[in-house]
């Protein structure tokens, strides 16, 4: 955090102890434009953060944390690729996968853009070709399945998206295998037929043990049936580390490439999200990547006021550092968005899930916060009664579109949204305790029952959400809201002053599996392990071999 975002950081937390808003149902009931003061607009997407306590002051407060941070320039920096990934040594430039041909974009000189398009031309006539059934696999048949083998940004991004954007699906079937645990693989490959079945294999370095495990098991499975030379017909590939790629001996025409400019949590735009364009064509991903464009002129372009990644990221900052919520949830009100958190888990807690700042210098603050979710309604019945009555205060984002892709369900919808609604009033408003009563009252109670009954029955309310609607989930609006997510962690790491793209904490696993796997196979005693991960291997081995 730079010295002036410190200060102005502690302006804030002195303004939220003395003159902030300090109830929600009080501020809505003192202001009735609450909310039109506190929403912004990009066409039809609109962000709700009236039930967040916040004032003008607040915001002006915040403006100014941004600025202080240097959110702008730090902005253009990347959006110029400038290198900002300092520990990797890398420019950041996941935007430069969704700009239009005409733009140009440097890295070291060399303008990227015509390498992007070239890439997502060869993915298109891909995708065509098997789609339309020209492509067949070995025994002459059109594929019906694809299986995308990748884990983490290679597998969360296409899962996620193609579960959203279902309505638009007209390619081949999808299935994605992420987890080394060989139930994944199995689970997935028992219901399909070799014959017609495309494996992609995606991973950014072409390393990852879990990935590469799994392919060796696919690639096994289609030899198994189809033999040896079926391999070329079956497999696709997507990857930045080529060299790596080809010793799996597939053509040029099946290997797709990214570049390391592009972190794995933010690829889908490009050659990561080949299985999404294999289910719902070209011509519809053009329009995914059109919708996370606006989001990036938007956020390049709009006063820092009135900028919505901005804002969401401020607010963020808002519920972290000053208000001091260590959790947010992001509830979809929408089924197909049911991975959506689990995506985000991925883009914020592994880009802001950091202890030191870019210099290396250990925080002074928190970082990001543990992030989860579920769809709504589902969510209602499970977790929401910590949210309404639990002892932490857990700020919500909501979304919900305002129409569904089932015109014959149309009364379900509008039960969903009332449904959305409801959930974000309640935690705004609460119950208390003499609402409470009256309630039990006029049931018709006796007093003894009122009076035990009613304190259960007490909800405190002032609990900020955030909500966010839009006409109907397309695959413009799905990349539009994608882009608004990556661009609120980027501005929340400016004002943490942390490296957002890099992952080291995520080595440390990959290093310490592949030490201990000759403990766990017995070819290794494991010298300087501690007692109780050898005394585990070797009961589970003993186990094992009972
Ligand atoms: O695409 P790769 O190189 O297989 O990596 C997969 C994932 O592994 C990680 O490095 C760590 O889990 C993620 O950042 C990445 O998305």
């Amino acid at each position: 955090m730079t010295p002036d975002a410190r200060s102005v950081l502690a302006r804030l937390k002195d303004h939220h102890a003395n003159t902030g808003v300090r109830n929600l149902r009080a501020a809505f009931a003192a202001d009735p434009q609450r909310f039109s003061r506190f929403t912004l607009k990009q066409d039809d997407l609109l962000m709700d953060f009236s039930k967040c306590a916040v004032d003008a002051d607040t915001l002006a407060l915040l403006a100014e944390l941004a600025r202080a941070s240097q959110v702008g320039d730090r902005r253009d920096a990347m959006f110029a690729g400038a290198e900002i990934n300092g520990s990797e040594h890398r420019a950041v430039l996941h935007t430069a996968l969704r700009a239009p041909a005409d733009a140009d974009i440097r890295v070291d000189g060399r303008n990227v853009v015509p390498d992007v398009h070239a890439v997502l031309t060869a993915m298109g006539t891909f995708s065509d070709a098997i789609r339309k059934g020209e492509l067949t696999g070995a025994s002459g048949k059109a594929f019906t399945d694809v299986i995308n083998i990748g884990i983490g940004g290679s597998d969360l991004g296409p899962a996620m998206a193609t579960l959203a954007l279902a309505p638009y699906h007209d390619g081949p079937r999808l299935h994605f295998v992420s987890n080394v645990d060989g139930a994944h693989i199995a689970d997935t490959i028992r219901r399909l037929d070799p014959a017609t079945t495309l494996v992609i294999v995606a991973s950014k370095t072409f390393t990852t043990i879990e990935t590469m495990t799994n392919a060796g098991a696919a690639r096994d499975w289609i030899v198994d049936a189809l033999g040896e030379a079926a391999v070329a017909q079956h497999f696709a590939a997507v990857s930045t580390a080529l060299e790596k790629v080809a010793a799996f001996g597939l053509a040029p025409e099946r290997v797709f490439g990214f570049w390391d400019w592009v972190g794995g949590r933010y690829s889908i735009w490009g050659a990561i999200g080949l299985p999404l364009m294999l289910a719902i064509g070209a011509d519809a991903f053009g329009r995914f990547l059109a919708g996370a464009r606006s989001m990036d002129e938007h956020f390049a372009r709009a006063p820092l006021e009135h900028n919505m990644p901005v804002m969401l990221g401020l607010l963020g900052i808002w519920h972290r550092l000053v208000c001091g919520f260590p959790i947010r949830a992001i509830i979809p009100y929408d089924q197909r968005m049911a991975r959506f958190p689990a995506y985000l888990q991925q883009l914020d807690m592994e880009s802001n899930g950091k202890r030191v700042g870019i210099d290396g210098s250990v925080l002074e603050t928190a970082s990001g916060p543990v992030v989860w979710g579920e769809p709504g309604t589902n969510g209602q019945h499970a977790f929401f009664q910590l949210l309404h009555q639990g002892t932490d205060v857990v700020p919500v984002e909501f979304m919900i579109a305002a129409m569904g892709h089932e015109p014959k369900l149309r009364g379900q919808h509008e039960l969903l949204i009332a449904n959305c609604l409801a959930q974000s009033e309640a935690l705004m408003k609460g119950r208390t305790l003499e609402e409470a009563r009256a309630q039990l009252a006029a049931r018709g109670l006796p007093q003894t029952d009122v009076n035990r009954l009613a304190p259960h029955r007490v909800f405190p309310g002032n609990r900020p959400t955030i909500t966010f609607i839009y006409d109907l989930l397309t695959p413009y609006a799905l990349g539009r809201l994608i882009a608004l997510y990556e661009h609120r962690v980027f501005v929340e790491a400016q004002i943490f002053g942390i490296n957002a793209f890099d992952q080291w904490g995520v080595e440390l696993g990959k290093e310490l599996a592949t030490d201990l796997l000759p403990v766990v196979q017995g070819s290794d005693s494991g010298d300087g392990h501690d007692s109780s991960t050898l005394g585990l291997a070797a009961r589970l081995r003993s186990m094992r071999d009972a």
